[in-house]
Protein backbone atom coordinates (compact mmCIF):
# COMPACT_ATOMS: atom_id res chain seq x y z
CA UNK A 1 0.00 0.00 0.00
CA UNK A 2 1.31 3.75 -1.11
CA UNK A 3 2.05 5.71 2.10
CA UNK A 4 1.79 8.83 0.12
CA UNK A 5 -1.79 8.47 -0.94
CA UNK A 6 -4.33 9.14 1.48
CA UNK A 7 -6.22 6.83 3.06
CA UNK A 8 -9.91 6.58 2.26
CA UNK A 9 -11.27 6.56 5.75
CA UNK A 10 -9.76 7.47 8.73
CA UNK A 11 -12.02 7.60 11.67
CA UNK A 12 -10.05 9.40 14.87
CA UNK A 13 -11.17 9.07 18.55
CA UNK A 14 -14.34 8.99 17.46
CA UNK A 15 -17.16 9.21 20.30
CA UNK A 16 -20.63 8.45 18.69
CA UNK A 17 -24.10 6.59 19.09
CA UNK A 18 -27.90 7.21 19.19
CA UNK A 19 -28.89 7.97 23.11
CA UNK A 20 -27.34 8.90 25.93
CA UNK A 21 -24.44 6.34 26.20
CA UNK A 22 -22.67 6.23 22.76
CA UNK A 23 -21.88 2.98 20.58
CA UNK A 24 -18.44 3.59 19.52
CA UNK A 25 -16.40 5.24 22.40
CA UNK A 26 -12.45 6.07 21.47
CA UNK A 27 -12.96 4.46 18.25
CA UNK A 28 -9.77 4.53 16.00
CA UNK A 29 -9.50 3.14 12.24
CA UNK A 30 -7.96 3.40 8.91
CA UNK A 31 -9.23 2.46 5.82
CA UNK A 32 -6.07 2.39 3.29
CA UNK A 33 -7.00 3.24 -0.46
CA UNK A 34 -6.03 -0.30 -2.62
CA UNK A 35 -7.66 -2.42 0.58
CA UNK A 36 -10.48 -4.30 1.45
CA UNK A 37 -11.10 -3.87 5.41
CA UNK A 38 -13.45 -6.02 6.73
CA UNK A 39 -15.37 -5.18 9.73
CA UNK A 40 -16.28 -8.26 12.25
CA UNK A 41 -18.13 -8.97 15.56
CA UNK A 42 -21.07 -10.02 16.96
CA UNK A 43 -24.54 -8.62 16.61
CA UNK A 44 -24.58 -5.17 18.10
CA UNK A 45 -20.81 -4.97 18.10
CA UNK A 46 -21.21 -1.28 16.92
CA UNK A 47 -19.80 -2.61 12.94
CA UNK A 48 -23.18 -0.44 10.81
CA UNK A 49 -22.76 1.84 13.36
CA UNK A 50 -19.28 2.72 12.34
CA UNK A 51 -20.10 2.74 8.73
CA UNK A 52 -22.91 4.91 9.52
CA UNK A 53 -20.52 7.34 11.32
CA UNK A 54 -18.37 6.86 8.21
CA UNK A 55 -21.01 8.12 5.34
CA UNK A 56 -21.91 11.13 7.91
CA UNK A 57 -25.45 8.97 8.08
CA UNK A 58 -24.37 9.94 12.38
CA UNK A 59 -22.81 12.56 13.52
CA UNK A 60 -19.26 12.48 15.34
CA UNK A 61 -19.82 13.46 19.10
CA UNK A 62 -16.19 13.94 19.70
CA UNK A 63 -13.08 13.40 17.65
CA UNK A 64 -12.69 12.95 13.65
CA UNK A 65 -14.59 11.35 10.95
CA UNK A 66 -12.57 11.84 7.60
CA UNK A 67 -13.66 9.54 4.16
CA UNK A 68 -13.20 9.94 1.11
CA UNK A 69 -11.14 12.58 0.20
CA UNK A 70 -9.67 13.73 -3.27
CA UNK A 71 -12.73 12.02 -5.04
CA UNK A 72 -15.45 14.26 -6.41
CA UNK A 73 -17.31 15.88 -3.56
CA UNK A 74 -21.01 13.94 -4.25
CA UNK A 75 -19.09 10.84 -5.71
CA UNK A 76 -16.82 10.43 -2.80
CA UNK A 77 -18.59 7.58 -0.84
CA UNK A 78 -20.51 5.11 -2.37
CA UNK A 79 -22.71 2.90 0.00
CA UNK A 80 -24.57 -0.22 -0.33
CA UNK A 81 -26.69 -0.43 2.54
CA UNK A 82 -27.60 -3.76 4.18
CA UNK A 83 -31.80 -2.69 3.46
CA UNK A 84 -31.29 -2.49 -0.71
CA UNK A 85 -31.42 1.27 -1.15
CA UNK A 86 -33.41 0.74 -4.59
CA UNK A 87 -36.81 2.01 -6.61
CA UNK A 88 -38.68 -1.21 -6.71
CA UNK A 89 -40.67 0.01 -9.78
CA UNK A 90 -37.01 0.82 -11.63
CA UNK A 91 -34.85 -1.52 -12.92
CA UNK A 92 -31.60 -2.20 -12.23
CA UNK A 93 -30.27 0.29 -15.42
CA UNK A 94 -33.00 3.04 -14.21
CA UNK A 95 -31.52 3.03 -10.61
CA UNK A 96 -27.92 3.19 -11.31
CA UNK A 97 -28.70 6.05 -13.84
CA UNK A 98 -30.52 7.79 -10.92
CA UNK A 99 -27.68 7.45 -8.78
CA UNK A 100 -25.23 8.63 -11.41
CA UNK A 101 -27.18 11.70 -11.71
CA UNK A 102 -26.98 11.98 -7.69
CA UNK A 103 -23.70 11.56 -7.81
CA UNK A 104 -22.96 14.64 -10.16
CA UNK A 105 -21.77 13.16 -12.74
CA UNK A 106 -21.82 14.84 -16.41
CA UNK A 107 -24.84 13.87 -18.66
CA UNK A 108 -22.67 12.50 -21.15
CA UNK A 109 -20.49 10.18 -19.01
CA UNK A 110 -23.61 8.34 -17.80
CA UNK A 111 -24.46 6.02 -19.78
CA UNK A 112 -20.84 4.37 -19.78
CA UNK A 113 -20.40 5.00 -16.06
CA UNK A 114 -23.78 2.86 -15.88
CA UNK A 115 -22.90 -0.43 -18.00
CA UNK A 116 -19.92 -0.50 -16.12
CA UNK A 117 -21.10 -0.25 -12.44
CA UNK A 118 -23.73 -2.80 -13.72
CA UNK A 119 -20.77 -5.23 -15.76
CA UNK A 120 -18.77 -4.92 -12.59
CA UNK A 121 -21.17 -6.87 -10.85
CA UNK A 122 -22.32 -9.12 -13.63
CA UNK A 123 -25.97 -7.35 -13.05
CA UNK A 124 -26.12 -6.76 -16.98
CA UNK A 125 -28.55 -9.62 -17.74
CA UNK A 126 -30.79 -8.98 -15.34
CA UNK A 127 -30.96 -4.75 -15.74
CA UNK A 128 -33.96 -4.06 -17.75
CA UNK A 129 -36.37 -6.13 -15.27
CA UNK A 130 -38.10 -4.14 -12.27
CA UNK A 131 -36.32 -4.61 -8.96
CA UNK A 132 -39.50 -6.21 -7.09
CA UNK A 133 -39.26 -9.19 -9.74
CA UNK A 134 -35.62 -9.88 -8.88
CA UNK A 135 -34.75 -12.45 -6.42
CA UNK A 136 -32.55 -11.27 -3.48
CA UNK A 137 -29.18 -12.23 -4.84
CA UNK A 138 -29.73 -9.85 -8.54
CA UNK A 139 -30.85 -7.25 -6.24
CA UNK A 140 -27.44 -7.23 -4.03
CA UNK A 141 -25.68 -6.74 -7.23
CA UNK A 142 -28.16 -3.56 -8.20
CA UNK A 143 -27.68 -2.59 -4.88
CA UNK A 144 -23.60 -2.40 -5.09
CA UNK A 145 -23.95 -1.18 -8.78
CA UNK A 146 -25.29 1.15 -7.34
CA UNK A 147 -22.99 2.35 -4.63
CA UNK A 148 -20.30 2.17 -7.61
CA UNK A 149 -21.17 3.67 -10.25
CA UNK A 150 -19.69 7.63 -8.99
CA UNK A 151 -16.40 6.10 -8.76
CA UNK A 152 -16.25 6.11 -5.10
CA UNK A 153 -12.92 6.67 -3.17
CA UNK A 154 -14.52 4.94 -0.46
CA UNK A 155 -17.07 2.01 -0.65
CA UNK A 156 -18.79 0.56 2.38
CA UNK A 157 -20.38 -2.69 1.68
CA UNK A 158 -23.12 -3.39 4.43
CA UNK A 159 -23.62 -7.50 3.89
CA UNK A 160 -23.24 -7.67 0.35
CA UNK A 161 -23.95 -11.12 0.25
CA UNK A 162 -27.07 -11.82 2.39
CA UNK A 163 -28.94 -13.74 0.47
CA UNK A 164 -26.87 -14.48 -2.29
CA UNK A 165 -26.00 -17.97 -3.91
CA UNK A 166 -22.51 -18.86 -4.56
CA UNK A 167 -21.71 -18.19 -8.04
CA UNK A 168 -23.26 -14.46 -7.24
CA UNK A 169 -20.51 -13.94 -4.23
CA UNK A 170 -17.53 -14.76 -6.33
CA UNK A 171 -18.84 -11.93 -8.89
CA UNK A 172 -19.45 -9.49 -5.72
CA UNK A 173 -15.87 -10.62 -4.40
CA UNK A 174 -14.31 -9.99 -7.72
CA UNK A 175 -16.10 -6.37 -7.72
CA UNK A 176 -15.13 -5.51 -4.67
CA UNK A 177 -11.06 -6.25 -5.23
CA UNK A 178 -11.33 -4.47 -8.55
CA UNK A 179 -12.74 -1.59 -6.93
CA UNK A 180 -10.18 -0.98 -4.68
CA UNK A 181 -7.48 -1.76 -6.91
CA UNK A 182 -8.27 0.99 -9.00
CA UNK A 183 -7.31 3.09 -5.79
CA UNK A 184 -10.57 2.76 -3.76
CA UNK A 185 -10.80 1.98 -0.26
CA UNK A 186 -13.47 -0.31 0.97
CA UNK A 187 -15.39 -1.09 4.19
CA UNK A 188 -17.08 -4.27 4.00
CA UNK A 189 -19.32 -5.38 6.94
CA UNK A 190 -19.68 -8.93 6.52
CA UNK A 191 -21.41 -12.08 8.71
CA UNK A 192 -19.90 -14.35 6.15
CA UNK A 193 -16.88 -15.57 6.97
CA UNK A 194 -16.07 -17.65 3.39
CA UNK A 195 -16.89 -14.19 1.50
CA UNK A 196 -14.53 -12.15 3.96
CA UNK A 197 -11.43 -14.65 3.77
CA UNK A 198 -11.55 -14.57 -0.06
CA UNK A 199 -12.16 -10.58 0.27
CA UNK A 200 -10.63 -8.89 3.01
CA UNK A 201 -6.93 -7.75 2.86
CA UNK A 202 -7.33 -6.86 6.50
CA UNK A 203 -10.04 -7.45 9.55
CA UNK A 204 -10.97 -5.94 12.46
CA UNK A 205 -13.25 -7.46 15.45
CA UNK A 206 -15.44 -4.91 17.45
CA UNK A 207 -17.22 -6.14 19.91
CA UNK A 208 -18.97 -3.61 22.49
CA UNK A 209 -18.13 -0.82 20.37
CA UNK A 210 -14.47 -1.25 20.82
CA UNK A 211 -11.66 -2.31 18.24
CA UNK A 212 -10.14 -6.02 19.67
CA UNK A 213 -7.56 -6.58 17.25
CA UNK A 214 -6.96 -6.17 13.64
CA UNK A 215 -5.03 -7.21 10.84
CA UNK A 216 -4.75 -9.61 7.55
CA UNK A 217 -7.12 -12.48 8.07
CA UNK A 218 -3.98 -15.24 8.31
CA UNK A 219 -1.99 -13.36 10.67
CA UNK A 220 -4.97 -13.16 13.07
CA UNK A 221 -5.76 -16.79 13.01
CA UNK A 222 -2.17 -17.40 13.78
CA UNK A 223 -1.86 -14.94 16.52
CA UNK A 224 -5.01 -15.97 17.90
CA UNK A 225 -4.46 -20.05 17.66
CA UNK A 226 -1.43 -21.29 16.39
CA UNK A 227 -1.17 -24.85 15.65
CA UNK A 228 -4.28 -25.64 17.75
CA UNK A 229 -7.15 -27.19 15.64
CA UNK A 230 -11.06 -27.55 16.82
CA UNK A 231 -12.64 -30.57 18.04
CA UNK A 232 -16.26 -30.29 17.35
CA UNK A 233 -18.92 -32.60 18.87
CA UNK A 234 -21.89 -32.08 17.40
CA UNK A 235 -25.09 -34.30 19.24
CA UNK A 236 -28.91 -34.62 18.14
CA UNK A 237 -29.70 -34.19 21.63
CA UNK A 238 -27.92 -32.80 25.21
CA UNK A 239 -25.35 -35.10 26.22
CA UNK A 240 -26.24 -38.36 29.04
CA UNK A 241 -24.64 -37.97 32.10
CA UNK A 242 -21.53 -40.99 31.16
CA UNK A 243 -21.07 -38.87 28.09
CA UNK A 244 -21.00 -35.72 29.36
CA UNK A 245 -18.71 -36.42 32.46
CA UNK A 246 -16.43 -38.45 29.33
CA UNK A 247 -16.14 -35.36 27.24
CA UNK A 248 -15.81 -33.15 30.26
CA UNK A 249 -12.63 -34.86 31.17
CA UNK A 250 -11.06 -35.16 27.88
CA UNK A 251 -11.24 -31.04 27.90
CA UNK A 252 -14.32 -30.43 26.08
CA UNK A 253 -17.00 -27.78 26.74
CA UNK A 254 -20.65 -27.42 25.77
CA UNK A 255 -22.04 -25.11 24.10
CA UNK A 256 -24.77 -23.26 26.08
CA UNK A 257 -28.12 -25.41 24.45
CA UNK A 258 -25.80 -28.61 24.98
CA UNK A 259 -25.77 -29.74 21.31
CA UNK A 260 -22.11 -29.05 20.66
CA UNK A 261 -19.02 -29.67 22.67
CA UNK A 262 -15.68 -28.27 21.83
CA UNK A 263 -11.76 -28.43 22.42
CA UNK A 264 -9.23 -26.48 21.14
CA UNK A 265 -5.66 -27.72 21.38
CA UNK A 266 -3.02 -28.69 19.17
CA UNK A 267 -3.64 -32.66 19.50
CA UNK A 268 -7.15 -32.16 18.62
CA UNK A 269 -6.99 -35.59 16.55
CA UNK A 270 -5.97 -37.86 19.30
CA UNK A 271 -9.28 -36.21 21.59
CA UNK A 272 -11.45 -36.78 19.01
CA UNK A 273 -10.11 -40.52 19.09
CA UNK A 274 -10.79 -40.63 22.38
CA UNK A 275 -14.12 -39.33 22.48
CA UNK A 276 -15.56 -40.79 19.62
CA UNK A 277 -16.99 -43.72 21.09
CA UNK A 278 -19.03 -41.73 23.61
CA UNK A 279 -20.07 -39.55 20.92
CA UNK A 280 -20.83 -42.50 18.41
CA UNK A 281 -23.16 -43.81 21.26
CA UNK A 282 -25.41 -40.54 21.79
CA UNK A 283 -25.67 -40.27 17.47
CA UNK A 284 -23.40 -37.41 17.59
CA UNK A 285 -20.86 -36.06 14.79
CA UNK A 286 -16.89 -35.66 15.52
CA UNK A 287 -14.88 -33.36 13.22
CA UNK A 288 -11.83 -31.54 13.61
CA UNK A 289 -10.77 -28.43 11.66
CA UNK A 290 -8.59 -25.33 11.50
CA UNK A 291 -10.41 -22.24 13.27
CA UNK A 292 -11.58 -20.53 11.11
CA UNK A 293 -12.57 -16.14 11.56
CA UNK A 294 -16.43 -16.80 12.96
CA UNK A 295 -14.21 -18.76 16.08
CA UNK A 296 -11.85 -15.79 15.80
CA UNK A 297 -15.04 -13.36 16.68
CA UNK A 298 -15.67 -15.86 19.30
CA UNK A 299 -12.91 -16.07 21.12
CA UNK A 300 -11.92 -12.43 20.93
CA UNK A 301 -15.14 -11.46 22.16
CA UNK A 302 -15.39 -14.06 24.98
CA UNK A 303 -11.94 -12.73 25.95
CA UNK A 304 -13.12 -9.42 26.29
CA UNK A 305 -16.67 -9.79 28.41
N1 LIG B 1 -31.18 3.58 15.07
C1 LIG B 1 -30.79 3.20 16.28
N2 LIG B 1 -31.31 3.79 17.38
C2 LIG B 1 -30.89 3.43 18.62
N3 LIG B 1 -29.97 2.47 18.86
C3 LIG B 1 -29.44 1.84 17.81
C4 LIG B 1 -29.83 2.17 16.46
N4 LIG B 1 -29.12 1.38 15.62
C5 LIG B 1 -28.33 0.60 16.40
N5 LIG B 1 -28.53 0.88 17.70
C6 LIG B 1 -27.83 0.25 18.84
O1 LIG B 1 -26.44 0.45 18.66
C7 LIG B 1 -25.72 -0.72 19.04
C8 LIG B 1 -24.82 -1.15 17.89
O2 LIG B 1 -25.66 -1.51 16.80
P1 LIG B 1 -25.08 -1.79 15.33
O3 LIG B 1 -26.27 -1.92 14.41
O4 LIG B 1 -24.05 -0.79 15.01
O5 LIG B 1 -24.39 -3.21 15.55
P2 LIG B 1 -23.85 -4.25 14.46
O6 LIG B 1 -22.51 -4.67 14.94
O7 LIG B 1 -23.94 -3.66 13.10
O8 LIG B 1 -24.88 -5.43 14.65
P3 LIG B 1 -25.46 -6.53 13.60
O9 LIG B 1 -24.37 -7.52 13.36
O10 LIG B 1 -26.60 -7.12 14.38
O11 LIG B 1 -25.93 -5.81 12.36
C9 LIG B 1 -26.76 -1.76 19.45
O12 LIG B 1 -26.85 -1.75 20.85
C10 LIG B 1 -28.03 -1.27 18.82
O13 LIG B 1 -29.14 -1.64 19.58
Amino acid sequence: MDASVAPALVLKDVEAGYGEGPVLRDFNLTVAAGEVYALLGPNGAGKSTAARVACGLIPVRRGRATAGEGAPRRGRIGLAPQDCALFPALTPRENVAAVAALCGLPRSNRPAAVERALALTGCAPRADEPVHSLSGGWRRRANLSAALVGRPRLLIADEPTEGVDAAARVVLSSALRETVQAGAGCLLISHDEAFVSETADRIGVLAQGRLLAEGPPKALLRQAFGLARLLVVKLPRPASRLAASRFAQSGLAPSKDGLEWRLLCEDALGAAQRVSPEADAEGGEVAVRRPGLDDLVAHLSDASS
